[in-house]
């Protein structure tokens, strides 16, 4: 067996509100090895950024890990004390999310805050302002930006100031949440160049899109969520050449092909109320080929389907593939 970097079991998280608990992920499990880049996809409010905060045990309330494993280096990150957690988060697993601003502060320049994060982690003082304007350098960033606030920069900046601060201490994960979401395309593709370079230099990537398409440019695999549900889970090569979920296949078919005149087909229907998921496959509702296939009554929109290994490293949840 390989050792894997993270290796997350059976996590199960539920929001408690007023209105009701949403079940937002129910039982997932799954690993990144170490450098391997895993995007999670799927439509919004399936779960991807529940799960991402869960990894560095950051669920906000009314969240509440109900169930599983997080496993990081042979440490259970459910069962480390704050001071331990502190300890990872910023130096072992970094985090950036779609609105810089949401980590960035924006009454303190630039400089301070890249140095600050390294001051909290034991660097002196002199040396932490000296890397800063390394790590600025590194992100494509004019060493003078040190002394900016948020405010003097762009959206696309700001995020690579968000990036220089996740890789000052060499992260062994990066959890990116939509990163590049609110960014025009090109700029967006400089995002991305910058997290290979993270990759490149060692880093795990765990990386949450709604969008299949820039997920398969550069992951090496690809986690499927749907409803709370990691619904299937595989190497790029093979989700794309042989998707396996119907909803998967459904995902791949709502994307626009630039080189054929292929019909694009959204998937009918909505997503379910997570307080109220649909028995058995939470996707059967949906599910064209349940429509289709009488036999299927009394299975899918009965029994939960369980995760399997249909070839080597790629898993479905789906009553098809048994
Ligand atoms: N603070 C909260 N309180 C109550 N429910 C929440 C809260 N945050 C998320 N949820 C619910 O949990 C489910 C999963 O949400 P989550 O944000 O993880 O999905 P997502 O896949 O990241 O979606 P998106 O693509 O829109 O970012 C959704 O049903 C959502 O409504
Ligand atoms: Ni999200």
């Amino acid at each position: 067996m390989i050792k894997m970097l993270l290796d997350v079991k059976n996590l199960s998280i539920y929001y408690y509100t007023l209105a009701g608990t949403v079940k937002a992920v129910e039982n997932v499990s799954f690993a990144i090895g170490k450098r391997e880049w895993v995007s999670f996809v799927g439509e919004s409010g399936s779960g991807k950024s529940t799960v991402a905060y869960a990894i560095l045990n950051l669920v906000p309330s009314p969240g509440q890990i109900i169930n599983g494993k997080i496993i990081f280096e042979d440490k259970n990150i459910l069962e480390l004390t704050n001071e331990e957690l502190r300890e990872i988060r910023g130096k072992e697993i970094s985090m950036i999310f779609q609105d810089p601003m949401t980590s960035l502060d924006p009454l303190r320049k630039i400089g301070d805050q890249i140095a600050e994060v390294m001051i909290e982690h034991g660097i002196e003082k002199e040396e932490a302002y000296e890397k800063a304007k390394e790590l600025l350098k590194k992100v494509n960033l004019p060493e003078d930006r040190i002394s900016y606030y948020p405010h003097q920069l762009s959206g696309g900046q700001r995020q690579r100031v968000a990036i220089a601060i996740a890789m000052a201490f060499n992260p062994k994960l990066l959890i990116a949440d939509e990163p590049t979401t609110a960014l025009d395309v090109i700029v967006q593709d400089a995002i991305m160049d910058l997290i290979g370079t993270l990759k490149d230099e060692g880093t795990s990537i765990f990386f949450v899109t709604h969008d299949i398409s820039l997920a398969a440019e550069r992951s090496d695999k690809i986690a499927v969520m749907y409803a709370g549900k990691l619904v299937e889970f595989g190497r790029v090569e093979q989700i794309l050449e042989n998707p396996l979920h119907p909803y998967t296949q459904s995902l791949l078919a709502s994307v626009p092909d630039l080189w054929s005149e292929k019909e694009i087909k959204a998937i009918p229907g909505y997503p379910p109320d997570l307080r109220n998921p649909p028995s058995g496959c939470r996707f059967h509702p949906r599910c064209p080929i349940f429509k289709e296939k009488p036999a299927l009554k009394g299975i899918c929109d009965v029994t939960e389907p369980k995760a399997i290994e249909i070839e080597k490293e790629h898993f479905v949840a789906c009553h098809l593939h048994r």
